[in-house]
């Protein structure tokens, strides 16, 4: 299967929004939206106002990956602000988890869901047949450019595992790091979404068609023929 590429917007050059986005429409697979309230994790980052923007120069899938205490609250303002997926943080879900999945798809949209470093791939055991897609993180989120934490590998190749002994079929998705160095063993456990971000894509050149060719040679050295 071929790599999907989904860009971290709270990543790009803001100053260079529609040349940036315009070559993103027609390069990546999604648009990943970082949407954080500064409670969950002590940052702010992209808004609904952002994502009306992008949805007039692209017509990607955004994602909306919610750092938020109440993603119940933000469900339906992502909807609204045009969302594809709408990820909500595993650990932030667990008294209304079937409830939101399926508030979600009501809205029209792909339920997401994002795993903490930390957490356990066993607490998503009873939806996980509900989601179209799982984030592994592979940093703490709140933040861009932290460095990878391996352990995170075993976590990826046991997602795999799950979803063929359950006879599922939903993406299998990397946050954190995702960039030369980690490619190769990313796509090895079982990797099938690269979120890129300042190490794999922003941070490469200044020009965004530039920086697209380095990710894309840097993953075709890492997987070969797989890329
Ligand atoms: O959710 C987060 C951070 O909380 C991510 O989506 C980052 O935007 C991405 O990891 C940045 O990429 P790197 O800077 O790690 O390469
Ligand atoms: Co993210």
């Amino acid at each position: 299967m071929k790599i999907k590429i989904s860009p971290s917007l709270m990543c790009m050059d803001l100053l260079r929004f529609k040349e940036q986005l315009t070559f993103l429409d027609s390069h990546a697979d999604f648009l990943h939206i970082d949407i954080m309230d500064g409670h969950y994790v002590p940052n702010l980052t992209l808004s609904p106002f952002f994502m009306e923007s992008v949805a007039k120069v692209s017509k990607l899938p955004m994602d909306c990956h919610l750092m938020t205490t109440d993603p119940w609250m933000w469900v339906p303002i992502m909807a609204k602000a045009g969302a594809g997926f709408i990820s909500p943080q595993a650990e932030t879900i667990n008294a209304i988890a079937f409830r939101i999945i399926a508030r979600i798809r009501e809205l029209g949209c792909k339920p997401g869901i994002v795993v903490n470093p930390a957490t356990p791939l066993d607490s998503l055991r009873h939806y996980i047949h509900l989601i179209d897609k799982i984030t592994i993180m592979t940093v703490d989120p709140g933040y861009a450019g932290q460095p990878f934490i391996a352990e995170m590998l075993d976590k990826i190749t046991e997602a795999k595992r799950l979803r063929e002994e359950r006879g599922l079929n939903f993406l299998i998705e990397v946050d954190g790091s995702c960039n030369k160095r980690t490619y190769a063993r990313l796509a090895a456990a079982g990797a099938e979404v690269f979120i890129v971000g300042t190490s794999g894509l922003f941070h490469n050149h200044e020009d965004i068609a530039e920086a697209w060719k380095i990710m894309t040679a840097d993953i075709e050295a890492a997987l070969g023929a797989a890329a």
